[in-house]
């Protein structure tokens, strides 16, 4: 990996009774496509919403969050804003809802520029039209006087991604960024994330539940379930030999080449992990699952180059 720059260690958020996630563990590397991945409800946007300091109202966090260093949970509310839309970037599944259907593209990208320190009108045009070009959108200038209900959806999403560009952030937070979008321009999407970490070098963390969409991207993976990490490794080598369980099942249920098209799903229900978790959180749905799974959350196994979290899993060379 890179040097980190977003370091998570321990981070735990409770919502009421509902403990959304539990003891995340994990690191994002300088210029690192990072994927979290895991089905509704596994915590994936909660942590998000943590390491952005925009967590729901009454939840309670602790643990740690450092970007480049800084602690975040010890940052003023002020702090956290100056970050959201600085170093930070962040762009969700909605575009439509992320852009103000009241101005122009044009007038939203001046109007961040403007947030940002004071900049003329002509030199925020050109920047924008620079923004546009930059996350492949054919005529900038069309599009900087267009309202967002004038867009196609994939257009929208890349207006909104300039909108993350402004500031040159060092991190990109991508929240089910292409859920909405149909496979063709998912794609494109996609590949405009990747464009960004190989030519500016910004980090980009992506949310997602559907695990295609890490392989075609992301360098690292970690897997959510019932708000646990229960595996982090290379995407390569998660895919080359998934060590717990769930992400088994997780690449099992996934379509593969040639073959017919049955789908495996996974038996059971998802989990809402409501009280402190006291076991595995997938073993009601695991084949696997023993008495001593039932009886603690697993604890790490660390090898280096993945983690995971699972007492039954065997060890390399077994
Ligand atoms: N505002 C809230 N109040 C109480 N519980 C919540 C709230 N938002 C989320 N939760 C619960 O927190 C847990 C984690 O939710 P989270 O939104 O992080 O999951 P997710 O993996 O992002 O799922 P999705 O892909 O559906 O967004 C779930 O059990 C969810 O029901």
């Amino acid at each position: 990996m890179t040097p980190a720059l977003l370091e998570v260690a321990d981070l735990s958020v409770q919502i009421g009774r509902v403990h959304a996630v539990t003891n995340a563990t994990f690191a994002v590397g300088e210029g690192e496509f990072f994927g979290v991945v895991g089905e509704s409800g596994s915590g994936k946007s909660m942590t998000a919403r943590a390491i952005i300091g925009l967590l729901p109202a009454g939840a309670v966090m602790s643990g740690s969050i450092r970007l480049a260093g800084e602690e975040l949970t010890a940052a003023t509310r002020r702090r956290l804003r100056e970050l959201r839309g600085g170093s930070i970037g962040f762009v969700f599944q909605d575009a439509l809802a992320a852009l103000d259907p009241v101005y122009t593209i044009g007038k939203q990208l001046a109007e961040i520029q403007r947030t940002h320190g004071s900049v003329g009108a002509a030199a925020a045009r050109r920047r924008s039209l620079d923004l546009l070009g930059e996350v492949g959108i054919s005529d900038p200038a069309r599009c900087l006087d267009s309202y967002p209900h004038q867009l196609s959806g994939g257009m929208r999403q890349r207006a909104v991604i300039a909108t993350a560009l402004i500031s040159d952030p060092r991190l990109i937070i991508a929240d089910e960024p292409t859920t909405a979008l149909d496979v063709t321009i998912q794609r494109q999407v996609l590949e405009l994330l990747q464009q960004i970490v190989e030519q500016r070098k910004t980090a980009v963390m992506l949310i997602t539940h559907d695990l295609g969409v890490v392989a075609e991207t992301c360098d690292r993976v970690a897997v959510f379930y019932g708000g646990v990490i229960v595996e982090e490794a290379l995407t390569v080598a998660l895919f080359a030999e998934p060590r717990h369980p769930y992400t088994r099942a997780l690449l099992d249920s996934l379509p593969k080449l040639g073959q017919q098209r049955t789908f495996r799903a996974i038996p059971g229900a998802p989990i809402r992990v409501v009280g402190r978790l006291t076991s595995c959180p997938f073993a009601p749905r695991c084949a696997h699952a023993t008495a001593s799974c039932a009886s603690a959350l697993p604890a790490e196994t660390d090898l280096g180059d993945r983690r995971f979290r699972c007492c039954e899993s065997p060890q390399v060379g077994e």
